[in-house]
Parts: structure tokens; C-alpha cells; sequence
């Protein structure tokens, strides 16, 4: 059994870890580190947790981490991670960061986030951790980038479509939706009730942190530098994230086409699931679960491909790509604790 700890005990990230890492065989949780709760019980915050989960949250104590954990997850806002995870360098711990510390070039990072960057040498080191493609990458690394909600959703649907050359690179538009819990615990006038419900308010149009995010690594795949449009939407409820995303065909391809073509680029995925012609993805579909799933159209008039992706952003957005991360980090069934079906309804 390896032991684990979360940073950012109180955050709606830890809290899915900690849900998620309840049933994990391999992996046993013993340590919940809080900057603002240490001494406390999380069920002081948290009820659901009551009896649960029973040990108390602690300060950070790197020296401590170092001798006691083999896995440490790093759920905490952009810029704690990059100063947290050099010191773990030269030890056998495995960082898996949940926020944007280790997503994007140095400069860019300072660009989009607003923030120094971590250094160019961790840099080099993290592996970016989307689960169902960089698979191999993923197997090797020490520190993992888990990548952010929407570029999951994005990068799923768009890069098995970049790599077999079945859409133009240019004009590709993501109009992409997110429930709230997506903005994590802190309260504020954008999260309020009375501005969110029965609301959808558009946000960082054109300035969202995500943009370079998925660019990149979909240039990576395209073999040159590919810019997207993304727009991204604020809907009433909690969990649930979506991109429709639309895209001209290179060549002729039908909606059957272009789903048989995803299923076979996923078929030794169990979390990717291409939905049958006619079917596309809800996100009360995946609610609860690790799923990403995809469904396609082709519209023949226009030659215009649309495919539609949705994930639970708090699973696989967040602690569930992180811990399918772990799994494959360590050799362990990439589904190891993560086999939920989707609560429904
Ligand atoms: N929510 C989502 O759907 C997704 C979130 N992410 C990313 O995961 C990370 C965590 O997100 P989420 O859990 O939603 O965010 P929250 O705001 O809910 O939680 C973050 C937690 O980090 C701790 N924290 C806050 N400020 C600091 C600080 N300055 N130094 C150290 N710890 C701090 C706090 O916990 P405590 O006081 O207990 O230490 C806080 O509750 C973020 O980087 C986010 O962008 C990525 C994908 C999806
Ligand atoms: C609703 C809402 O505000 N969602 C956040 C989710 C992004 C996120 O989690 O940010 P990281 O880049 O640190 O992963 C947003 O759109 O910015």
C-alpha cells in the first residue's frame, strides 16, 4: 500500500480526492495537510465526512512529507504547487498538481496566469498528465501536471481528430460550459445564487487561462503552432462540464466515419466512450464518474464537424484524472478506484 497526502485539505478538489481515494486498494490516505484548518476535523467543515473520515488535518510539514508519503497530491490555487514541489526533487515522491503551475512554458505562464513561473528545470520535469494520451509519458514521470478541466474535455475530442489530419487546424472554435463548483470553494459575486441561478453568463472571453493550454498541446499533434477560439460559460449547476466544438473537415467523412474513427483511436480506453450516431453526451451522463464521453455529427451541407465532450469537472477535470495518473505512474489497473458508474439521475 502506498501512502498518500493532499495539500489544500479543505478545497473542492481534496474533498473528491478524498472521496475518490476512500475505495483506492492501493493507495492509503494519511495525511490532509490545511493552511487555514490544521487541528480541525474536515467533518467540521465537511458533515458528509463524519465518522468517514476521522483523522485531523495538519500544517504543511515538508521534512515530514518527505519520510512519510510516497504520492502527494497538490490540489491548492496556481502558484503554491511551483514552490512546494523542487523540494521533493530529489526524493522517491510522487507530485501530482491539480492547478496550472506546470502546464504551460514559463512565459506563457507569466502571461496568462500573472505569476513568476515555477523554474525551467521542474518545468522540464512534469509530465502532462491527460490520462488517455499521454499514457506512455505518464508511466516515467515523478511529476505530473494534471491538465486543466476544460482542456480535458477539449483535447480529448480535438487531438485524436488533429492526429489522424481528419480536420483543418485553422478556425477550429470551442464553445465550451461549466457548473460552478468548477470555480472551487471560495465564495464570491460571480458564485453567488442570485447572479447564478436560472442564469448562463458568459466569462473570460478571449483571456481564459485554458486557451494556451489546449494551443499547446494540440500544436503538438498538429506539428506547427494551432490557435482556437474558446468562450467559456457559467451555468447553473453544481458539477458537469462540456465542449462543443466545431471544426471543417479536411477531406470527405461521414458522422459514421468519424466515430468509427474515435472509437478505434480509443478502444484500449476504458474511460473514453464514443457515443453510437445520434447520441451525444450529457453531463449528467458522466456526473459522478470518470468518464469523458464524445459524440460526433458531421453536417455533409457545410462539411463542418461538431463534437460534443463532457466530463465531471471535479473527476475526470480533477482528482479523478489525478488519480488515474497515480495508477499508471505505478503500473496498477489505470481504473484502480475509479470504477463509478455515473449517478443517475
Ligand atoms: N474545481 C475544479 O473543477 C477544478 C480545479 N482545478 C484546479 O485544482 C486546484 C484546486 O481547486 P479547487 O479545489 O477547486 O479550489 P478550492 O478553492 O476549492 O480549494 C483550494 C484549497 O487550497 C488551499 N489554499 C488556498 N490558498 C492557498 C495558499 N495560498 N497556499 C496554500 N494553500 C492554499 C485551501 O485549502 P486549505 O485552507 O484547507 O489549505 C483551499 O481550500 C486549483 O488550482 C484549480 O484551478 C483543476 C481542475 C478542475
Ligand atoms: C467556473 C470557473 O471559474 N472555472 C474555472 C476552472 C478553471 C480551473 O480550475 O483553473 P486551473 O487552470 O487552475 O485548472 C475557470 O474557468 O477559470
Amino acid at each position: 500500500m502506498k501512502k498518500a497526502a493532499i495539500i489544500g485539505g479543505t478545497g473542492y478538489g481534496a474533498i473528491e480526492l478524498i472521496r475518490l481515494l476512500q475505495s483506492h486498494k492501493e493507495i492509503q490516505l494519511t495525511k490532509i495537510i490545511s493552511q487555514s484548518q490544521a487541528g480541525e476535523d474536515l467533518s467540521s467543515t465537511y458533515p458528509h465526512l463524519s465518522v468517514i473520515i476521522t483523522k485531523k488535518m495538519e500544517s504543511l510539514d515538508l521534512e515530514e512529507l518527505k519520510k512519510e508519503i510516497d504520492i502527494l497530491f497538490l490540489a491548492t490555487p496556481a502558484g503554491v504547487a511551483k514552490n512546494i514541489i523542487p523540494s521533493f526533487q530529489d526524493t522517491s515522491v510522487q507530485c501530482i498538481d491539480l492547478s496550472g503551475d506546470f502546464r504551460l512554458t514559463g512565459e506563457e505562464y507569466s502571461e496568462w496566469y500573472g505569476k513568476e513561473p515555477a523554474s525551467a528545470e521542474v518545468l522540464e520535469k512534469a509530465v502532462f498528465g491527460l490520462s488517455d494520451i499521454f499514457t506512455e509519458d505518464i508511466k516515467t514521470a515523478s511529476i505530473i501536471s494534471n491538465p486543466g478541466c476544460f482542456p480535458t474535455a477539449a483535447l480529448s475530442a480535438l487531438i485524436p481528430l488533429i492526429d489522424g489530419d481528419k480536420i483543418q487546424t485553422k478556425g477550429i472554435r470551442i464553445d465550451a460550459k461549466t457548473g460552478i463548483s468548477g470555480a472551487g470553494k471560495g465564495l464570491s459575486e460571480k458564485t453567488h445564487f442570485s447572479t447564478t441561478n436560472e442564469n448562463v453568463i458568459p466569462y473570460k472571453i478571449g483571456q481564459h487561462q485554458h486557451i494556451p493550454e489546449i494551443e499547446r498541446y494540440a500544436s503538438k499533434f498538429a506539428g506547427k503552432d494551432l490557435k482556437v477560439s474558446f468562450t467559456t460559460h457559467l451555468v447553473p449547476m453544481t458539477r458537469g462540464l462540456m465542449c462543443t466544438i466545431y471544426a471543417d473537415i479536411k477531406q470527405r467523412e461521414t458522422t459514421a466515419s468519424i466515430l468509427n474513427y474515435l472509437e478505434e483511436y480509443y478502444q484500449e480506453k476504458s474511460f473514453v466512450r464514443i457515443l453510437p450516431e445520434g447520441i451525444f453526451p450529457t453531463t449528467k451522463g458522466v456526473a459522478g464518474s470518470n468518464f469523458c464521453d464524445i459524440g460526433a455529427y458531421v453536417d455533409e451541407r457545410t462539411n463542418n464537424l461538431v463534437v460534443v465532450s463532457a466530463i465531471d469537472n471535479l473527476v475526470k477535470g480533477a482528482a479523478g484524472q489525478a488519480i488515474q495518473n497515480a495508477n499508471i505512474m505505478n503500473g496498477w489497473e489505470e481504473t484502480m478506484g475509479l470504477e463509478f458508474i455515473p449517478v443517475f439521475p
